[in-house]
């Protein structure tokens, strides 16, 4: 099959709107396969922070980007053979990932990567720019929302769950701050494109959530198909 007649479904949105939940519920749904592309920054992030790397030096941020061992296996994610599958979701990887995600040089060493998802028969992916630049010709795109207050209780009822002790008022203010710097970068800001469709989530569940974009997509191939 053409690559460019494999099915997308983007999934882009700010920080903890969901955007993760929705795409990997949506993915096993349907049997797409599923990227989640913040991994892949957060990945960068892990090993600039394991090597002492300049996080200033953005060729030698790419250099790392662009030789990043990974593996994304029965929902594990392996870097150079070790699992780092919570180890890259700590507040510290998710904030040094959005800062060195302004660099071009660095989303450039990621883009073919991401691209090589695109596999049969289909793939869900979610992201800050999955719909406007790395799949511009997606079937289906998607800006997913909540306001930042019940995004904060979600992430802090997310790390509650993990054991995590976490204080709201900051998490408020680094869920503002990183909205801030992924939607006000040069290079692939978070933004709803033009022809993203929106949701947002405030008041709704998770399964409400999964069944709209499902019901969006099925529109959309059972239009194709008469
Ligand atoms: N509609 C919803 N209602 C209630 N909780 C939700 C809803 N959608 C997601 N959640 C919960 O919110 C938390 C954050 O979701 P998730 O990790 O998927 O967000 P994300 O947008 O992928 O975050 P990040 O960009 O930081 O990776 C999770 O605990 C998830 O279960
Ligand atoms: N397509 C993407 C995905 C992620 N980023 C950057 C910006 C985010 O703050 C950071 C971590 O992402 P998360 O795991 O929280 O979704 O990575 C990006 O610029 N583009």
């Amino acid at each position: 099959m053409k690559t460019e007649k494999i099915p997308v479904i983007t999934i882009d949105g700010p920080s903890a709107s969901g955007k993760g939940t929705i795409a990997q519920l949506v993915a096993r749904k349907i049997k797409f396969h599923y990227l989640d592309s913040g991994a892949l920054y957060r990945l960068v992030a892990l090993k600039t922070l394991q090597s002492h790397a300049d996080i200033h030096d953005a060729d030698q941020l790419a250099q790392i980007a662009k030789h990043l061992d990974i593996v994304f296996k029965n929902e594990q994610i392996y870097l150079e053979g070790a699992i780092v599958t919570e180890d890259i979701r700590a507040e510290q990887c998710g904030l040094l990932a959005s800062q060195l995600a302004a660099y071009p040089q660095v989303r450039a060493a990621l883009t073919e990567r991401q691209r090589a998802f695109r596999q049969p028969p289909g793939l869900v992916t979610d992201g800050r720019d999955m719909g406007s630049v790395i799949f511009p010709d997606a079937t289906l795109k998607i800006f997913l929302t909540a306001s930042a207050e019940i995004r904060t209780h979600r992430r802090y009822n997310q790390l509650k769950e993990k054991g995590i002790s976490a204080n709201m008022a900051d998490l408020l203010h680094d869920i503002k701050k990183r909205d801030e710097r992924d939607s006000n970068r040069s290079i692939a800001p978070l933004g709803q494109s033009a022809d993203a469709r929106l949701l947002d989530t405030s008041a709704l569940t998770i399964s409400q959530a999964q069944d709209t974009v499902l019901s969006w997509y099925n529109e959309i191939v059972h239009k194709a198909s008469v």
